[in-house]
């Protein structure tokens, strides 16, 4: 691992207006936000439904402009206008694998697209060959390619995403909610996988999750967020065996209760 992170985010702000108000008020829906994600690691960020999770994860795809902050990417701040290079080296996964995947588009089609904005990761040989391969690299069979999405499982269709995000070689994969919707036994294989792409891919990993018990399996640090603000951050262990913030151990504990009944 280098000393200089993938990505390092610095005093992030994002306001969004107050529905209603008058006078333009604001409220951060992000304040002040720091963390870092450094090579081949794989760091979560947790909180409660409207902490500022996704909010972040938007700013750091460049899907959302912060009002203040500086987000760097293998050292070098990124720029409010992204080049090609900047958008293809870090890819999004998100919560609802069908809705993120083109309902007309056979799933073939739908990872080929993606060499259309970005040819620089197109492959040299058949395209064919190389889905295959992708489609194999996330646990899929050759005729996965010839499948809509609707004729696939909501664990097949995330596994489409992960193969069409890996088409553009990214270096840093940003997860939002990415196994919520999926079922316990689903979320787990499609967790191992994670878990192996980051060793085969040696990606690094941002990782949305309101699931602590998810969070557990999959990460090497661990980012609280509650309204907002990060609270706590640090190894994975650590957090999870000796939190420091109440906020931290009240979701430690809902998850423990919410553990206790399923079983
Ligand atoms: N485009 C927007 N316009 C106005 N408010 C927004 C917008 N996007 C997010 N918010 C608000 O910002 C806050 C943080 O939302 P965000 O989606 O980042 O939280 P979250 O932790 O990801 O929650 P969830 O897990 O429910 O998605 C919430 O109060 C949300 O309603």
């Amino acid at each position: 691992m280098t000393d200089t992170p993938v990505l390092a985010v610095d005093g992030l702000r994002v306001t969004f207006p107050i529905k209603g108000s008058l006078r333009r008020a604001r409220f951060s829906a992000v304040e002040n936000a720091g963390l870092t994600v450094g090579e081949n690691e794989i760091v979560a960020v947790v909180g409660e439904s409207g902490s500022g999770k996704t909010t972040l994860a938007r700013c750091v795809v460049g899907l959302q402009r912060p009002d203040a902050g500086v987000l760097t990417f293998d050292g070098s701040p990124m720029p409010a206008r992204r080049p090609a290079e900047l958008k293809r080296a870090i890819q999004m996964v998100f919560q609802d694998p069908r809705s993120s995947l083109n309902p007309r588009m056979r799933a073939g089609a739908i990872i080929d697209e993606v060499w259309l904005t970005h040819p620089s990761t197109a492959p040299a040989g058949p395209r064919r060959t190389a889905i295959a391969a992708l489609l194999a690299d996330v646990g899929l069979a050759a005729e996965v390619a010839d499948q809509y999405p609707a004729q696939l499982s909501g664990g097949q269709c995330q596994r489409v995403s992960l193969a069409r995000a890996l088409a553009l070689s990214p270096r840093l994969l940003v997860c939002d909610e990415a196994v919520s919707a999926l079922d316990v036994s689903v979320q787990a294989q499609v967790l191992r996988l994670l878990v192996e792409l980051r060793a085969t891919r040696r990606l690094s990993m941002l990782f949305i999750s309101h699931d602590l018990g998810v969070v557990h399996q999959i990460a090497d640090r661990v980012v609280v967020m509650r309204a907002g603000q990060i609270v706590e951050q640090g190894p994975a262990d650590t957090v999870f065996s000796n939190p420091r913030h109440e906020y931290t151990q009240a979701l430690l504990d809902a998850a423990l209760e919410l553990n206790d009944l399923s079983t």
